[in-house]
């Protein structure tokens, strides 16, 4: 089933198309990181998805239903702008009062649960205009996953935070994921979007230029692999047919005595030169991959 589904999705300010004819389909269960230099367009194609802002023109469904529809309300957590707290309440009032809001009102309990799972269990009792930048953040979280919803919106939800929250927040993140929620996240950092996300979109000019999983995204971009090979000695009758073969599977090779470097296409290539080197009778003690970043990748757009 899909958890977000646009067909032509836009928006206009004035004569400004900011978002342009977007169709994007994420299923249930992922973590999708939605990317894009500041401007891309971004933020106003989530407003629309979040009800925030109505389109232009296109289409959207969520969880199955189209948009905008308030009974899709309750099943939907939005991270709201951490300046959007209110000073003079608690973190639990702040809790109780949105998921009221979201027609979904909950326990002290609960609230104590989802204060937990973000780190702020201890300031439950504290006014919000005592918080940090960090607190704000995690309590902005909070208030996005406080009613349970299937569908979690997420927009850069470690900027700011220190390491350990960064951390504590990543954990955060897989455990919704575990769950069988849908995270639709927004983050500058790309070695985090990388590292926790299923599958990446790529905004620019308001469109959707590529959009797939880390492997799709480095076969589409042609990116290579580098591959290190540290192995026992080669016979030297051998020597010749293998470094022949070598350079036939992959490219810029650099053959040393007990090891070699070599760039493949794709990963079943490394599988094909372990077991070639196998029939050869050689060892192999350490394999070393150096395959593109995400921020390589996205550099390259
Ligand atoms: N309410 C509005 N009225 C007019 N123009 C707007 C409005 N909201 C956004 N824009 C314009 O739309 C463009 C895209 O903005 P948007 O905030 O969606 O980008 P973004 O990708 O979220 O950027 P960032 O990463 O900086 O948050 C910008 O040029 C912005 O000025």
């Amino acid at each position: 089933m899909l958890a977000i589904e646009t067909k032509q999705l836009s928006k206009s300010f004035w004569k400004n198309n900011v978002v342009k004819k977007i169709d994007l389909q994420v299923e249930k269960g992922e973590i999708l990181g939605f990317l894009g230099r500041n401007g891309a367009g971004k933020s106003t194609f989530i407003n629309m998805l979040t009800g925030i802002i109505r389109p232009t023109s296109g289409s959207y469904a969520l969880l199955g239903k189209q948009g905008p529809n308030d009974a899709i309300k309750k099943e939907i957590g939005v991270m709201p702008d951490y300046s959007s707290l209110y000073g003079s309440m608690t973190a639990i009032k702040h809790l109780s009062y949105l998921a009221a809001v979201s027609q979904k009102p909950v326990t002290r309990l609960r609230c104590m649960e989802v204060l937990k799972l973000v780190g702020l269990e201890e300031h439950a009792n504290k006014k919000a205009a005592k918080f940090s930048f960090g607190m704000k953040k995690k309590l902005a979280i909070a208030q996005a996953i406080i009613h349970d919803p299937q569908l979690i919106f997420l927009d850069e939800p470690t900027s700011g935070l220190d390491a350990e929250s960064v951390i504590h927040i990543h954990h955060l993140i897989q455990h919704l994921h575990e769950q069988g929620k849908t995270i639709f996240m927004t983050s500058h950092n790309l070695d985090e979007v990388e590292k926790i996300c299923n599958r990446i979109a790529i905004m620019k000019d308001g469109k959707i230029k590529k959009s797939g999983t880390m492997d799709e995204l480095r076969a589409y971009y042609q990116s290579t692999i580098t591959v290190t090979v540290r192995h026992s000695p080669i016979q030297a009758a051998d020597k010749s047919t293998i470094e022949k073969w070598l350079a036939k599977t992959g490219t810029q090779l650099e053959m040393e005595a007990s090891q070699f470097t070599i760039q493949v296409e794709s990963e079943q290539k490394i599988a094909e030169i372990t077991r070639a080197l196998g029939t050869y009778k050689i060892d192999i003690y350490r394999v070393d991959v150096d395959e593109p970043s995400l921020e390589e990748i996205f550099l390259e757009e």
